[in-house]
């Protein structure tokens, strides 16, 4: 009987031109087999088989079929490269030709590599504003990677992320790790998985939680305040102050354990580790294969050591010192309860426990953080709003801020169309994040989109486009209260939250965050430009690094004396 080194010996002692014939219609059939497969969650695995293959081969053909080192050598690597050059040839032609995207416009170069979208991403860390100058190039559907379309239509919004959506999460999601016993709920991709894991957070942020969360918000915005007040005779960075702002509230109600960012006025360095790598994350999570390589890579998230002992030490001391009689503090107590409980909704491994807990940070600090900043940006420049809301405050707490209640802010609801108008045009979570179509696709409009596809929607530019947004790039607050109807808001798509099941299920403690903090700057001061400071350079040079990323903005906060009942 022939065994298979017979044949090895056999095909390797076959001509160089035979072998690489051979090779190359390997290569082929290999890229018709791996159609329908999420290939690019298996990258790591199929570069590292790869790699020990060819060391392995030259091995084999040196010891095995008589030939020298260095010709073993170069007959390897002629089959390797015939392998990859067929391979890449083969992608190529499909990715342009065949593929079931084809039909939809996109430059050339995005059809055949996700590595378009990375350059584009890495030219000026603004991919927003790149995918804006592609659809005023090629329309409302246009196809961004291979196997991605990112589209401009309102009635999308509900068929890609809402209720009734069958779209699931991309591969994206599958970057850091394809295990959902490992990830985060936000990187959970199952539906049914991430239904039960969502119930934890759910409890979480249920309105009896949410209320023993509110006087620690105030209490952190009042620091805020003392620190602006200390300031007030010269220029504050509220990009920088809005950010301590936001870490110190989520440390806080998240692990109950202090950032110290506003008392110090320094930024914590956990928060650093974070902040330092967001540009070179931004450019490699285009490539989703990319980051899944380099998450597969032991050390590789290196970087972000800092931010990751941080997390998976208290989540670790919290495990130990966690009383089931108390009623949960913080958040990660909420999920700690699923977890200790045995809950279905649990939590299911240490990983996946110390993923949910960085994301507690993450997702709930810049987001936050992003939309005051915004905020106080939109009040300096327009006074007549600034007046309008502080009189409309001071009406409702004639006591002055000693006076400050939660409750009566929520009946100014002026405050909330401040939020939602800010929301509007600087959403934090810059774009839209990609689904993936279920195997029958979805239909937007009159435009069929096949199955297995990912699409986006380009959220910053969906919430200002003139078609459904009247004077879209213009910041009008009243269009959410008095001119509600006769600005159409209502038929317009605003989905800063993302929709749906897996839609932000932080968001009644965003509007906590974002009411206390803005209504407590503008009932203290009056916030106005420094003069010289160029406003337009905080406006245009906001980075796309997943959630929005602010360059500083110099303000002048004076105080309003005869308001603050502190005074
Ligand atoms: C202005 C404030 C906020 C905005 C605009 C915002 C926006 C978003 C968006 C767009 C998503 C969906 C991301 C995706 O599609 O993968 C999301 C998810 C999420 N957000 Fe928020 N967020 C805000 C505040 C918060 C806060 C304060 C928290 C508290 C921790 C929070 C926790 C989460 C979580 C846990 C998820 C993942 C949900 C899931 O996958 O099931 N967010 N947020």
């Amino acid at each position: 009987m022939v065994s298979f080194s017979d044949l090895f010996v056999a095909a390797s002692r076959a001509s160089a031109r035979d072998s690489a014939l051979a090779f190359g219609l390997l290569g082929i059939f290999f890229n018709i087999a791996i159609q329908g497969v999420e290939f690019e969650l298996y990258m790591y695995h199929f570069m590292a088989i790869s790699i020990s293959l060819y060391w392995g081969l030259i091995f084999t053909v040196y010891s095995v079929a008589d030939y020298g080192i260095l010709t073993a050598f170069a007959r390897v690597s002629l089959l390797y490269a015939s392998f990859g050059f067929s391979l890449m040839t083969s992608m190529v032609c499909y990715r342009l030709f065949f593929h079931r995207l084809c039909r939809f416009p996109g430059p050339v170069w995005a059809k055949i590599t996700r590595f378009h979208a990375s350059s584009l991403a890495a030219k000026n860390i603004q991919y927003y504003k790149e995918l804006a100058k592609l659809h005023a190039q090629y329309g409302d559907f246009v196809r961004t990677g291979p196997r991605e379309i990112s589209i401009l239509r309102p009635e999308a919004a509900d068929v890609i992320y809402g209720p009734q959506s069958e779209c699931r999460k991309s591969t994206w999601y599958g970057g850091s790790s394809n295990d959902p016993n490992k990830c985060s709920v936000n990187m959970t991709r199952d539906f049914a998985q991430h239904r039960l894991r969502r119930r934890a957070w759910d409890r979480a942020f249920s309105m009896k939680a949410l209320s023993t969360y509110q006087p620690r918000v105030k209490a952190k915005a009042d620091l805020l305040i003392d620190q602006l007040r200390k300031r007030s005779d010269r220029p504050i960075d509220i990009t920088t102050w809005a950010m301590f702002f936001g870490f110190d509230v989520m440390g806080d109600l998240g692990f109950s354990k202090e950032f110290y960012n506003l008392e110090s006025g320094v930024e914590h360095h956990a928060i650093k580790a974070i902040h330092k790598h967001m540009t070179t994350m931004a450019v490699v999570s285009m490539t989703p294969w990319l980051l899944n390589i380099l998450g597969s890579i032991p050390g590789a998230a290196a970087a972000f050591s800092g931010f990751f002992d941080f997390c998976g030490s208290e989540i670790k001391a919290k495990q130990k010192s966690w009383d089931g009689e108390q009623y949960p503090r913080d958040i990660t107590s909420w999920l700690l309860k699923a977890v200790k409980e045995n809950d279905p909704s649990a939590s299911p491994s240490q990983e996946s426990l110390d993923d949910d807990s960085r994301v507690v940070i993450i997702a709930g600090s810049d987001t936050s953080a992003t939309v005051l900043a915004n905020t106080m940006y939109f009040l300096a420049k327009h006074p007549d709003k600034q007046r309008k809301v502080q009189t409309l405050l001071d009406r409702a707490m004639p006591g002055g801020y000693t006076a400050w209640s939660y409750d009566k802010v929520k009946t100014v609801t002026y405050v909330d169309d401040i939020i939602n108008e800010t929301l509007r045009l600087r959403p934090p979570v810059v774009m839209a994040m990609p689904r993936e179509t279920p195997a029958k696709g979805i239909r937007v409009g009159d435009v069929h989109i096949p199955g297995g596809a990912n699409v986006l929607m380009p959220l910053h530019q969906l919430q200002r486009d003139k078609r459904w947004w009247q004077q879209g790039e213009d910041w009008i607050p009243e269009r959410w209260g008095e001119r509600r109807h006769e600005m159409g808001t209502d038929g317009a798509p605003w989905l800063p939250f993302s929709l749906g099941a897996f839609g932000c299920s932080g968001k009644n403690l965003g509007y906590l965050n974002m009411r206390t903090s803005i209504s407590s700057i503008v009932m203290n001061f009056d916030v106005a430009f420094v003069e010289g400071e160029d406003d337009e350079a905080f406006y245009d040079g906001a980075l796309d690094t997943l959630t929005m990323t602010l360059p500083p903005l110099k303000l002048k906060f004076t105080a309003r004396g005869s308001v603050d009942g502190r005074d």
